[in-house]
């Protein structure tokens, strides 16, 4: 028997950022190997057009919770959405709800976040740093509270090379950041920002450093854990491989690369590409969350979820199974096929973005336009280059992350439990982790169907004459125009021609002769 699991049994849990794709996984594996808990509370923000209930159901009835529905048959009882917005006072929760989750919390994983790296300070500050404040004072209000579980992020210390599992103090309290936005207009806080977020690469990273250093300071007698997972990928394992649900990390990458729109990356072939499956982070989450609340340990403990020490990948690696996959699993209706490259500076990437990238959207729009259609390439396309300059700091670059605390765990855990709640990523295959990646994006994020495989390829045969017929007509073209505009490029055109003329005449003079 899952010490861990029988942990979770009877237990009042409440997951925030459930709706998320962290969430998702960590509900699925709770119900699953935990399906005689009392209930989980999700704070979940009403979205306009649907009612929370309704949220609620479109997440269960996802393939995603198939396993679970067998298991708990009841587990939409056993869910217990909130109606709260973490941007607000009190989170907007109503008062007898609020008595509800006081009186009836015993653990509690903190997932939301902002993770755009591109989001305002004052935004990425409120929901990162003061919701995170919020949320620990409520839990010091919570009687029956055994331990709150927060997730940070890998990256929060992006600005050292190495990185151990601390607390690193920032620059600037965050008690100071959160006051000043406060009073600070939007327009001083856009002129502040990059002297405020120093050597941070974005505003996502940086706050997710002042929030680790509001629940070391805050956290008082909570029995309180952070767990830093690196770059969240598809699932590995559970509840089946190839899992994802949205277009963070690598996943918009691998749709753009897979239609054939991403063509060059600037990134460093050798540096770690340091990916991990969200079930792996969700294993160690729950397993963090029964450490915390039956040893107590003494001090806030910091738990490294990362590959890059363990089973190191290259994005080199990564990037030619990706395409060794596309060859097996085409993705249908592709703008082109996809051979994508690595560039390592300012010329070539630039001179790879005017050619592969700028250039065919031009001349498509082009061709749209005169078919009478609305252009959308150079617009999309502005965005993938604008999206790939952001995740350009982080492949271009290598950490290293200690993971004492994490091996610690790992030892202290039964057999069993070293199963069914596994996060040693010395197990895992990268290349038949990217194969299953490629394919989750094919079935659960473009849910394209398995059937169109042979037409998909298909296409990708045609794309493959076009271009070289759009090559052979571009090279002759050029030829001619020089042909017409250089002596030199006539004589060399004459001599070939006339080299070919004799060497025709040779060969059937002497055939005639064998004759
Ligand atoms: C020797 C070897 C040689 C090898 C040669 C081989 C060559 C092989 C070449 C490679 C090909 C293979 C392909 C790929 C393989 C991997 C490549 C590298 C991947 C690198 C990924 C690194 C990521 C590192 C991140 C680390 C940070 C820490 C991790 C975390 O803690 S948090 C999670 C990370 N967070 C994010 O990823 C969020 C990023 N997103 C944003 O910040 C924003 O969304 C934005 C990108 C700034 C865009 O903002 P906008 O306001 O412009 O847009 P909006 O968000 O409103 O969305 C608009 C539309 O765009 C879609 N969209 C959103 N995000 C993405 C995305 N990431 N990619 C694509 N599209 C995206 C969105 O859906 C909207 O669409 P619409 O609804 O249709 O309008
Ligand atoms: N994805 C990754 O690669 C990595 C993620 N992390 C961390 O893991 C955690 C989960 O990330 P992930 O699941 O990928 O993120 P998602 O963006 O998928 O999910 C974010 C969640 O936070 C919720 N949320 C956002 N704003 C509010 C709000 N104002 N009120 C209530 N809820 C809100 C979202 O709700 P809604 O559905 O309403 O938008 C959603 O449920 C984060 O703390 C992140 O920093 C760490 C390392 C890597």
């Amino acid at each position: 028997m899952s010490m861990i699991a029988a942990f979770y049994g009877g237990k009042s849990i409440l997951i925030t950022g459930a709706t998320g794709f962290m969430g998702k996984v960590l509900m699925e594996k709770l119900f699953r190997t935990s399906p005689d808990l009392k209930v989980v509370y999700i704070l979940v923000r009403p979205k306009q057009g649907q009612t929370l209930q309704q949220r609620v159901f479109q997440i269960l009835d996802s393939k995603l919770f198939e396993k679970v529905k067998e298991v708990c048959p009841n587990v939409h009882e056993k869910i217990r959405a909130i109606s709260a917005d973490l941007n607000q006072n009190d989170f907007a929760i109503s008062k007898e709800d609020m008595k509800e989750l006081l009186s009836h919390t015993n653990i509690i994983f903190h997932c939301a976040a902002t993770v755009r790296f591109d989001d305002h300070l004052r935004h990425a500050v409120q929901l990162n740093v003061t919701a995170t404040q919020q949320l620990l004072l409520m839990a010091s209000q919570m009687p029956k509270l055994e331990a709150f579980i927060h997730i940070s992020t890998a990256f929060s210390n992006c600005n050292l090379k190495h990185i151990d599992e601390v607390v690193y103090p920032c620059p600037v309290e965050p008690k100071k950041i959160i006051d000043s936005m406060e009073w600070l207009d939007d327009a001083i806080i856009d002129e502040i920002t990059p002297k405020l977020i120093g050597d941070w690469p974005n505003t996502y990273t940086y706050t997710k450093a002042l929030g680790e250093v509001v629940v070391q300071q805050e956290g008082g007698n909570l029995n309180i854990a952070i767990i830093r997972p690196s770059i969240m990928g598809a699932t590995w394992q559970e509840p089946f491989p190839g899992w994802v649900d949205n277009l963070n990390g690598p996943s918009g990458l691998i749709i753009a690369a897979g239609k054939g729109f991403l063509r060059s990356i600037r990134a460093t072939p050798m540096a770690v590409a340091d990916l991990i499956p969200a079930d792996t982070v969700v294993n160690l989450t729950l397993a963090v969350g029964w450490y915390t609340a039956v040893h107590r340990p003494k001090s806030t403990l910091v738990y490294h979820c990362t590959s890059g020490n363990l089973n190191p990948c290259n994005w080199g690696k990564m990037g030619l199974q990706v395409l060794a996959t596309f060859e097996k699993i085409p993705f249908e209706r592709a703008f082109r096929r996809p051979n994508a490259d690595f560039t390592t500076n300012n010329i070539t990437t630039h001179y790879w973005n005017a050619v592969s990238h700028r250039a065919p959207a031009i001349i498509y729009d082009f061709y749209l336009r005169l078919t009478g259609r609305k252009p959308r390439m150079t617009k999309l396309m502005n965005r993938l280059l604008r999206t790939l300059s952001m995740l350009e700091y982080f492949v271009n670059r290598s950490w290293e992350w200690s993971t004492y605390n994490t091996e610690m765990l790992m030892s202290e855990l039964s057999p069993e439990d070293q199963r069914v709640f596994n996060f040693d990523v010395r197990q895992l295959n990268w290349l038949e982790y990217i194969e299953n990646y490629v394919l989750g994006v094919k079935k659960y994020l473009l849910k394209e169907d398995m059937a169109g495989i042979p037409e998909a390829k298909q296409h990708l045969k045609r794309l493959r004459n076009i271009h070289y017929l759009f090559n052979t007509a571009l090279f002759l073209i050029a030829w001619r125009l020089l042909i017409a505009r250089s002596q030199v490029a006539r004589n060399v055109w004459f001599f070939i021609v006339s080299f070919c003329y004799k060497f025709l005449s040779y060969f059937r003079a002497s055939s005639t002769l064998n004759v």
